[in-house]
């Protein structure tokens, strides 16, 4: 068979992502699987090896190569339980990949691991080769992780931040292939657990989410501290559950109060990143597995805003 031949054989399998020397019997390849997969990779290279050893009665030798991907992880954290950190973590993901960024989801809550329920994968389980995990498909095109893939519901509550950081390490250090933004989904609370995970982890950068209540909003300066203490830049603050629209007539009103985070964002000179109402529909969109940032009603659209807000940020950082 001729070299013109094997080239357009390699050509129809790999496009412009191989290319082709000649050096007497021997072909050598050289294959870029920039941006892809485990799984795609190991196609692709087994569907480009079987087309030019087709072509090609000599010996075929194959290098594979990659860029390397400037991941960064954006921490999604709450001075406590219950604020709906998970359900902005979900959202703001779907929400920056609709803006064109490459979004994984890491939920690395160890005392309650919701990303499974939010991202309908409840029944997917991560595969691992050589011990690197691969993540799992969701249906909104954001692949994820979580610990309550790794770990038994209940087991991790008494771990100490090492081995929390330790289980981690296996989510962000998994096969994200193109993925160019991770989400982190961190537990709540900023004890030696939330510490040890954004020390190790080193995230580009934090949004804080609070609830108007007072508490909630000094327990959202103590996780203000927390990514001060580990040189974390701090993205924003988001106020969750500000405000309830009725799902009958659709009127707002402030039964927490209004304007708490915004005020405490103000007061400690860091950006507000916005506001997302208390409604009913987002409760029961999240429970159904199916986030309102992945949908085109009202109920996404402040998702949507902030993650504008988050995705600037990154531009500038
Ligand atoms: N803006 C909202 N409007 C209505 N319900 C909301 C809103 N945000 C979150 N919720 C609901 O509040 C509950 C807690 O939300 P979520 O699990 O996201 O909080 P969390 O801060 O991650 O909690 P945890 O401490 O368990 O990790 C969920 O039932 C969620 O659907």
């Amino acid at each position: 068979m001729t070299q013109d031949v094997t080239k357009a054989a390699v050509r129809a399998a790999a496009g412009d992502r191989a290319t082709l020397r000649f050096d007497g019997t021997r072909a050598g390849i050289v294959l870029d699987a920039t941006g892809l997969g485990g799984a795609e990779r190991d196609a692709l290279e087994a569907k480009v090896r079987a087309a030019a050893e087709a072509a090609w009665s000599g010996e075929v030798r194959m290098v594979v190569t990659a860029e390397r991907i400037n991941r960064r992880i954006i921490a999604v954290a709450s001075g406590k339980g219950g604020v709906g950190k998970s359900t902005l973590a979900a959202n703001l993901a779907i929400a920056l990949k609709a803006r064109g960024r490459r979004v994984g989801l890491v939920d690395a809550d160890i005392y309650g691991p919701s990303q499974p329920r939010l991202m309908a994968a409840e029944d997917e389980r991560p595969t691992a080769k050589d011990k690197v995990l691969d993540p799992v498909a969701t249906p909104f095109g954001v692949p994820m992780l979580s610990m309550g893939q790794l770990i038994a519901p209940g087991k991790a509550i008494a771990w100490r931040g090492p081995m929390a950081a330790g289980a981690l390490t296996q989510l962000v250090d998994a096969d994200w292939g193109a993925t160019d933004t991770l989400v982190l989904d961190l537990p709540p609370g900023t004890g030696d657990v939330q510490l040890t995970m954004v020390q190790k982890h080193k995230p580009a950068g934090a949004v804080i989410v609070s609830t108007p209540q007072d508490l909630a909003l000094i327990d959202a300066t103590r996780a203000i501290d927390l990514f001060d203490k580990a040189g974390i830049p701090i993205i924003g603050l988001v106020e969750n559950m500000a405000g309830y629209i009725c799902p009958h007539c659709g009127e707002a009103s402030d039964p927490f109060g209004n304007g708490g985070a915004q005020e405490t964002a103000a007061r400690l000179g860091l950006p507000f990143l916005g506001r997302v109402p208390l409604a009913i529909g987002i409760r029961t969109a999240s429970d159904a597995g199916a986030p309102p940032a992945a949908g085109n009603g009202a109920d996404g659209v402040a998702f949507h805003t902030i993650a504008a807000a988050v995705d600037d940020w990154l531009h500038q950082h």
